[in-house]
């Protein structure tokens, strides 16, 4: 699992350890692996040149004490600094220790458009989000074949990563120090770091995380592996309430991944033409409703629909929201979410449907739009699970999953290929699944998207995907990942 701490619980862990050791002996540490990282890539590459962007604070000391490590192995180094004085040491000191020092009125566009390699140190954890005015012309001069690394984190990126910038750091890798912090994992944030690289500096971070993301290690504790003793039922039955006369396809999907992903049984409850489908491609499934452990309801579920068969089964849906089960709600089954439920609850929105539904919930906060989500996810997904007491899933290329209170989980396993209409009845699917055999919203959620996210890439590695083809690969994706 990788764990993620906020910037002042980092501080203040920092502040404990540097009372035992000497001034400046936490920079150094976090200098050395900064610089090795750094010497790594360049002899990987093939590159030489390196220039540093060094901003007021820490992070830019940082990043020049990494410089005065790689001109000592030889590295041609040049740092460019703003209006402000360095948080350590004058030009003269850096120039003697090998790292000319260029201000604004010298021409740092030169060196830069010449890089090899660009060590971004404007800003770290006590950065705001947004760039200084001089930095946001170095970022715009920044050749398009040099490397980035950004110190601890991208410059200009939120640190907490609550909020998304426009500008800022794009780096190709961040190294960052001790342990990851959200800006690293959390949605707004994440598509500007790159490869993550921690580096230890002998700082150790206690009690729950900030943010969580399982790895595949996780996959093996938490995945429900049948037993000998276990039958069918004991396993878990999933009741689906999906797809409708117009939405054929939902269903299907989400069948086929649920039972893909090991259930004991599945029961579907849908209208004519969809069961007729259902009954076709997963043979494995039992229609209409009964006895069940969890619900899923809604992928492809129209609730406006007057067709044969619509009142019936938006029957079961609000019987399955209104009984005391787990159950996953997703797309159209959103619509039907009225307030709190005490029952585990895993609400599966994307951003566009977590906006309506904030709307609809909430309307005294007025009208939320999918910008205003995209732009804050965690802070709108938490919205949404303290009106509503559910586990808010929202989806995207980093998928946060937020319990109602603590640790928050964000996976991002899946290739961009996943962007594809019905990937997420297949996430409904394997959600559901892993409700019904007792995992709770938390646990079936973050599963479930690292599963999907590895399914999507092993169903087409490095190419485009089709749904279908990401639910037929669910079951081998679950036996790689329980094997490996
Ligand atoms: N803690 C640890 O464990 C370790 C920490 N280490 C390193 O320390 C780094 C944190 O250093 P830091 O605290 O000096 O903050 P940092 O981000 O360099 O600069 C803050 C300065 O920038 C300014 N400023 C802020 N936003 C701005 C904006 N948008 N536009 C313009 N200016 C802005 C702000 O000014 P002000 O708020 O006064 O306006 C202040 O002067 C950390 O990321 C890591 O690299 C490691 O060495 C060892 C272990
Ligand atoms: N850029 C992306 N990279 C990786 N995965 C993505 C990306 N965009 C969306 N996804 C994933 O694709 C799925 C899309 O689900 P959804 O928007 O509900 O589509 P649909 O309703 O058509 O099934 C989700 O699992 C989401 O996390
Ligand atoms: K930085």
């Amino acid at each position: 699992m990788l764990r993620a701490w906020s910037a002042d619980r980092v501080r203040s862990a920092e502040r404990d350890l540097m009372a035992g050791l000497e001034e400046g002996e936490l920079m150094a540490r976090a200098a050395q692996g900064l610089a090795e990282v750094c010497s790594a890539r360049l002899h990987q590459r093939g590159g030489t040149r390196v220039v540093v962007l060094a901003g007021p604070g820490n992070n830019g000391a940082d990043a020049l004490y990494a410089a005065a490590h790689l001109a000592d192995e030889g590295f041609a180094c040049v740092a460019v600094q703003g209006d402000w004085p360095l948080a350590v040491g004058e030009p003269a000191a850096w120039l003697a220790a090998g790292v000319p020092v260029l201000s604004g009125d010298d021409d740092w566009a030169t060196p830069l458009s010449e890089a090899d390699l660009v060590l971004d140190g404007v800003l770290g954890i006590g950065g705001r989000p947004g760039l200084p005015a001089e930095a946001v012309a170095w970022v715009d001069a920044v050749p398009p074949d040099a490397y980035v690394v950004a110190v601890d984190l991208p410059s200009g990126q939120d640190p907490a990563g609550e909020q998304a910038q426009d500008g800022g750091v794009y780096a190709d890798e961040t190294v960052t120090f001790a342990v990851a912090k959200p800006v690293h994992v959390l949605p707004a944030t994440e598509s500007a770091v790159g490869r993550l690289t921690v580096v230890d500096i002998g700082l150790e971070l206690e009690g729950p995380a900030d943010v969580e993301r399982l790895d595949f290690a996780d996959v093996a504790d938490l995945w429900p592996v049948p037993h000998a003793s276990d039958d069918k039922y004991s396993r878990g039955v999933l009741g689906v309430v999906a797809g409708g006369e117009d939405y054929t396809g939902a269903p299907v999907l989400c069948c086929t991944a649920a039972v893909g992903a090991g259930l004991g049984m599945l029961r579907y409850v849908g209208t004519p033409a969809p069961t007729g489908l259902v009954r076709a491609a997963v043979p494995e499934v039992v229609i209409g409703d009964g006895r069940v452990q969890a619900w899923v309801v809604g992928p492809g579920l129209d609730t406006t629909s007057r067709a044969r068969g619509s009142k019936a089964q938006l029957d079961v849906a609000r019987a399955a929201l209104a009984s005391d089960l787990p159950v996953l709600v997703d797309a159209g089954g959103l619509d039907l979410v009225k307030g709190r439920r005490e029952a585990p609850t895993l609400l599966t929105p994307h951003a566009g449907e977590l906006a309506r539904l904030l709307s609809r919930l909430d309307p005294d906060a007025g009208e939320t739009t999918r910008e205003q989500v995209t732009g804050a996810p965690l802070a709108h997904a938490r919205r949404a699970a303290s009106l509503t007491g559910a586990t808010v899933l929202l989806k995207g290329a980093t998928t946060l999953v937020v319990p109602p209170e603590g640790t928050v989980r964000s996976q991002a396993d899946a290739p961009a290929w996943t962007a594809t209409a019905g990937a997420g009845d297949v996430l409904a699917g394997v959600c559901g699944a892993l409700l019904a055999a007792g995992l709770s919203p938390l646990d079936a959620g973050s599963l479930g998207a690292l599963v999907h996210g590895v399914a999507a890439d092993r169903a087409n590695p490095g190419g485009p995907v089709r749904a279908l083809a990401l639910a037929h690969a669910v079951p081998g994706t679950v036996a790689h990942l329980l094997t490996r």
